[in-house]
């Protein structure tokens, strides 16, 4: 039924990568991050890098999407280990759902445990303003409704179970250490929390669709992170991921606004500051070994 679906994904290629890398680097990163649109500067906190750029990595997708640079940075956040994945892998542009989320597999033999991961996304919750931070506390895998996810194929039990649960996807504790860590910072103003949507894009959402997805209590809309979420959990990694509302979301007909990548790399750009400082403040306070 999945005929090709293992070729170039297997565990052996994983590891291949995950050794590579291992072999050029001393740091041994426990946490991973992934930044989304316009989101990249996080990598650029990182002390003592040890650069690679995608296309010399084996195995590695290429980041075609403006606003994602296309590489992966070892180094330390305030002495702590950490991989950075400044770019990563969407849906439409055309990658086979299982190497989307590849890099995950990929963190977790480098010996990765928690991943913090960052989106961009509309705003559909009529109470979140442009540039708020939503921590995301669930989604909704809209093309998984249709059998799209990355763990269909062959299963291997060296990563994770054939049936992984998803109803505690979202670290609960790391949810709450992002909320404490905003008041501290401040930031208690425009930290939210929601529940995130998938969407296959490239195109946005029409007013009817966005509609609809108001009506199922979904928060905030992208076209990322569900998936790398998925993987990430099936192999036991620890996970958090928030979005930034770079844009709301047009519901009316009689609106002027027109969604656009460069409105979500403006808001991103005006956000960047406070987003790096509450990730970078997590990963100083993440314990190590506490992965399920
Ligand atoms: O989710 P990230 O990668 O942040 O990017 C978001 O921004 C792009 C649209 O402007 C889409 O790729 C959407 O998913
Ligand atoms: N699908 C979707 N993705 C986004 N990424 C940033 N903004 C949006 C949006 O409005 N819709």
């Amino acid at each position: 039924m999945f005929p090709d679906a293992n070729k170039g994904y297997t565990y052996d290629d994983c590891k291949a990568t995950a050794d590579w890398l291992l072999a050029q680097t001393d740091v041994r990163p426990t946490v991973g991050i992934v930044c989304g649109s316009g989101l990249g500067g996080l990598a650029d906190m990182l002390k003592d890098q040890v650069i690679f750029n995608y296309k010399d990595i084996p195995n590695f997708p290429q980041s075609t999407v403006h606003g994602h640079a296309g590489r992966l940075v070892f180094g330390t956040l305030k002495g702590r280990p950490c991989v950075c994945m400044q770019g990563r892998f969407h849906l439409y542009e055309g990658y086979l759902i299982q190497k989307i989320a590849l890099p995950m597999r990929i963190f977790k033999l480098l010996g990765v445990e928690t991943v913090l991961l960052t989106n961009a996304a509309g705003g559909l919750n009529q109470d979140f303003k442009v540039g708020d931070v939503m921590i995301i506390k669930d989604h909704l895998n809209m093309p998984g409704f249709a059998g799209n996810n990355p763990l269909a194929g062959p299963n291997d039990e060296r990563f994770g179970v054939r049936f992984p649960c998803m109803s505690d996807a979202y670290d609960r504790e790391l949810q709450q250490m992002a909320m404490d860590i905003g008041q501290e910072l401040g930031y208690g103003d425009f930290l939210k929390e929601g529940v995130y949507c998938l969407l296959g894009g490239p195109s946005f959402e029409t007013v009817a669709e966005s509609r609809m997805l108001h009506k199922l209590g979904v928060d905030a809309v992208g076209m990322s992170t569900v998936y790398e979420v998925i993987v990430a959990r099936h192999c036991g990694m620890r996970v958090f991921a928030l979005s930034l509302i770079t844009n709301q979301v047009v519901m009316d007909y009689d609106s002027g606004e027109k969604a656009n990548h460069e409105e979500v790399l403006h808001t991103a750009k005006l956000r960047a500051e406070q987003l790096e400082r509450l990730v970078s403040t997590m990963v100083t306070r993440i314990e190590d070994n506490k992965n399920n």
